[in-house]
């Protein structure tokens, strides 16, 4: 059995990243990054915490607007806009969720597609779709490295998904199709969804409920990649698979944490210096 080492992969690609990110400097191409987190939702600040040490790494500068919980739609729209214009901003990303009363749609929406390192305005979700340049999505993308990296091949294997999120599941199914996979998406509404997932080779599970998939899920030698991020009363983290019972049933396995999470943040460097490289003046 492989544990599939996020935290080494992700320094692999933050150092690709680093070494891009110094040439670029040395044509006085510079590369800025703005954060925009509105109140303060735990796993979105370690989230923010991760990703502004990553550009530190690499070389990028971040620039964080951290707004309190009651900003309204108007002034967050101001802050996009003010983002899209600045010509010295390559990236643009908006901590989601963003609270209840604002119009997660519409800010994602004015967001510049030029800008759009997350990978969620409907001009990079077409891209992606149709299999165009384009900002792939940071967790999805970066699960797609994590097997590339570890020798794991994609092409005529039987994939399944679960989850539909329009961050995760979705365009993970998308990306692992691009690859040649055959695809299956699970979610709330699949019947016998243990027969679906016992038939992958490799099940990337994004549910959002701690331990939630076991060995009874999973065929033996399968490659399992696990997207979730919970933390228990003890302030432990967790993922969506139960690690211990599923692991010695692998070929392969991700654990969390050092597995997906340091990916996305990996994945969204690589996104910024795409951006510069593609639209930067
Ligand atoms: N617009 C937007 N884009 C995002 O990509 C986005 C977001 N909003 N909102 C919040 C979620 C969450 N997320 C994580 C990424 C990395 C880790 C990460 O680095 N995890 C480490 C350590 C975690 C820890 O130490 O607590 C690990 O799994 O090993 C965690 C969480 C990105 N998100």
């Amino acid at each position: 059995m492989q544990i599939i080492d996020g935290k080494k992969i992700s320094q692999e690609i933050k150092d690709e990243v680093k070494e891009e990110v110094a040439q670029l400097k040395a044509e006085g191409k510079d590369i800025a990054l703005a954060v925009i987190q509105v109140g303060a939702d735990p796993a979105s600040s370690v989230y923010v915490r991760n990703k502004k040490r990553a550009c530190e790494y690499v070389g990028i500068e971040s620039i964080s607007y951290e707004l309190p919980e009651e900003t309204t739609q108007e002034e967050l729209m101001a802050i996009v806009d003010k983002c899209n214009k600045d010509p010295k901003i390559n990236g643009i990303l908006v901590q989601l969720p963003l609270p209840k009363h604002l119009d997660e749609d519409e800010v994602l929406l004015a967001i510049d597609p030029k800008k759009d390192v997350d990978g969620f305005h409907p001009v990079s979700v077409g891209n992606m779709v149709i299999g165009e340049k384009g900002f792939l999505p940071c967790t999805p993308a970066g699960v797609i490295q994590l097997l590339k990296r570890s020798g794991v091949e994609i092409d005529g294997k039987e994939c399944v998904v679960v989850g539909r999120s329009n961050i995760v599941g979705k365009p993970m199914a998308m990306l692992l199709l691009r690859e040649n996979g055959t695809v299956t998406v699970c979610h709330s509404h699949t019947k016998d969804l243990k027969e679906v997932c016992k038939r992958a080779d490799i099940l990337v599970v994004a549910i959002g409920k701690p331990k939630f998939i076991d060995d009874s899920y999973v065929k033996d030698g399968a490659v399992v990649i696990d997207v979730g991020i919970h933390r228990n009363e003890n302030n432990k983290l967790c993922g969506d698979v139960d690690y211990d019972k599923v692991a010695p049933k692998t070929s392969a396995i991700t654990p969390v944490p050092g597995g997906v999470g340091p990916m996305t943040i990996a994945m969204l460097m690589k996104n910024c210096v795409e951006s510069k490289k593609l639209f930067g003046e």
